[in-house]
């Protein structure tokens, strides 16, 4: 995905995104933003997606927003970190604007994250634009033995809305990088529309990749 990673992180504000466009010389920029219930692990999947760690036990609630940045050939591509708190919702709906991409997470430990995805689903649909691209993902897995939620759920889930699904762990880093990835192709191909290029398929590259990778590393 990435050849360079340019920026930092950063809280509560807004990258400046055109002088980092025009300086990077970047032909376009694609906005990824993490939702999802608070404690289901957005920021620890962005850090270990980001620079390859987790810290355990370290839960500090995001407050507003925080973002990383990602320089692809061509591309800027940015990932914001949204806050799971009710009372950080409406900074949450201002960005949903501007998104590409979304990934959306519940924990698999927890009913309730689970249950809360169809509100978050309903909030999408009315502030973010319609082509937006969703990803579900199932957090935590590797809390196998405290799951709440089947993994065919998830599946059941995600094919109800036609959205690409997968289970992740940021502790361990399952299937991170896959997620991101996809998500990062499919705005790729989108933004550059080859007309001699097949479609990219976002569902049939996450199977190839799985496929590739073998059947266990995968949950
Ligand atoms: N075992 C395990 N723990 C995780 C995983 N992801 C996150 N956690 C833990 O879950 C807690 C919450 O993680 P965060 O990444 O802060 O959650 P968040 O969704 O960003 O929360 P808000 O900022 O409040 O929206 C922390 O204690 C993390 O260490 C995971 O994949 N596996």
């Amino acid at each position: 995905l990435s050849t360079r990673r340019v920026v930092a992180k950063t809280s509560g504000q807004r990258p400046e995104t055109n002088r980092l466009v025009r300086s990077l010389r970047c032909n376009a920029v694609l906005r990824t933003i993490l939702v999802g219930d608070s404690g289901v692990g957005k920021t620890s999947l962005l850090v270990q997606f980001d620079q390859g760690k987790f810290i355990p036990g370290s839960f500090s609630a995001t407050v507003g927003i925080g973002f990383t940045v990602r320089f692809a050939i061509s591309f800027l591509h940015q990932i914001w970190d949204t806050a799971g708190q009710e009372r950080f919702r409406s900074v949450t709906h201002a960005y949903y604007r501007d998104a590409h991409a979304l990934l959306l997470l519940y924990d698999i430990t927890s009913k309730s994250s689970f249950d809360n995805i169809r509100a978050w689903l309903t909030e999408i649909h009315e502030y973010a634009q319609s082509d937006v691209v969703i990803m579900l993902l199932g957090n935590k897995a590797d809390m196998s033995s405290d799951r709440a939620i089947r993994r065919d759920e998830g599946e059941r889930l995600a094919r109800e809305y036609s959205v690409p699904f997968m289970e992740t762990s940021a502790k361990t880093g399952v299937n991170v990088d896959l997620a991101f990835t996809a998500v990062a192709k499919e705005l790729k191909y989108r933004a550059v529309q080859h007309p001699n290029q097949p479609k990219f398929q976002i569902h049939d590259y996450i199977e190839a990749q799985r496929e590739k990778s073998g059947c266990c590393s995968y949950f």
